[in-house]
């Protein structure tokens, strides 16, 4: 088995307020090349401030009390990322990982065409391009995710859903970063639209070779598209392990609660083409 890409260990994760909240809570969990990760857990378990430590973009009142997180570099050298600042934290950010957040509306600038705002991350992080090699490839990374490139001139408003996430993914992919933190990409789209998406990024991680944490509340889907799924209840990662085995064998009460609120994974869930719909397993409470 390769060497951890990210090593989370014992993290805990407090927002300062008034009752302080402890959101992350002696977490541990790592990430290995190419792999996808599914953190799973309803609202306000922990998830996004998770994500948010990771990437460094945590804001107060949160504060990181406890615990390390460790990048492997291509190196083979580590890196601690809560240490990181300055320059060093920006060229982590999108060449090591990069984030696609929910709602790409919002993080979309609205007055500013598609094609500008992925060239933007050149500009910042790829100073030595002229401006038509930004373009050539700001219009390659589109199609990529399977927009033409003429959409390059086109507003954010311009494009439907899926698309505006497609374009965030395009951007997220920009720099070739080695990680890719998704938190609840797809929750906003329409199922058709995201089983595409879904099965782009998966396209996208054998192409590149990139890592995932997906984030989401929804069990279902990462047992699906996962190598791996986390559990996470109050801030604590309750459980850990490969699809097949939080299936079959779950070893926490909160994952068979979870595992029991799905209507049923034989047929009536829209998880068509899943392989616990092909093998006929029956995994309902
Ligand atoms: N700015 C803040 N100030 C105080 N408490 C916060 C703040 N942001 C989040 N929390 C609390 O931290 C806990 C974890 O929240 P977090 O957003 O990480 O959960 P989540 O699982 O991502 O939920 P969701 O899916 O709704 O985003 C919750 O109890 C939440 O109320």
């Amino acid at each position: 088995m390769s060497a951890p890409l990210l090593s989370i260990r014992n993290l805990t994760v407090d927002y300062q307020t008034d009752s302080p909240v402890r959101a992350v809570n002696n977490v541990f969990l790592d990430i290995r090349p190419g792999e996808i990760v599914g953190l799973a857990g309803e609202s306000g378990c922990g998830k996004s401030t998770l994500a948010y430590t990771v990437t460094r973009l945590l804001q107060a009142p949160a504060e990181i009390t406890g615990g390390s997180i460790e990048w492997r570099r291509d190196d083979g050298g580590i890196t601690d990322v809560l240490s990181l600042d300055g320059p060093d934290l920006r060229a982590f950010r999108w060449q090591e990982i990069s984030m696609v957040f929910q709602g790409a509306m919002s993080a979309l600038n609205p007055v500013h065409r598609i094609g500008s705002q992925i060239e933007d991350v050149f500009i910042d992080h790829r100073s030595g391009l002229n401006r038509r090699e930004r373009r050539e490839r700001a219009a390659e990374l589109l199609r990529t995710v399977g927009i033409p490139a003429d959409r390059l001139r086109s507003y954010p408003h311009e494009l439907s859903g899926g698309m505006r996430q497609r374009v965030m993914i395009a951007m997220a992919l920009a720099l070739r970063p080695r990680l890719i933190i998704m938190d609840e990409p797809t929750t906003a789209l329409d199922v058709v639209v995201q089983r595409n998406i879904l099965e782009e990024i998966d396209r996208l991680r054998t192409e590149f070779g990139f890592a995932v944490l997906f984030i989401t509340h929804d069990l279902g889907l990462l047992l699906e598209i996962s190598d791996r799924v986390g559990v996470m209840l109050s801030g604590r990662l309750v459980e850990q392990n490969t699809p097949d085995v939080l299936l079959e064998n779950p070893s926490h009460e909160y994952t068979r609660h979870l595992l029991r609120s799905f209507p049923s994974l034989r047929g009536d869930v829209p998880l068509t083409g899943s392989r616990y719909i092909d093998s006929g397993e029956e995994v309902t409470a």
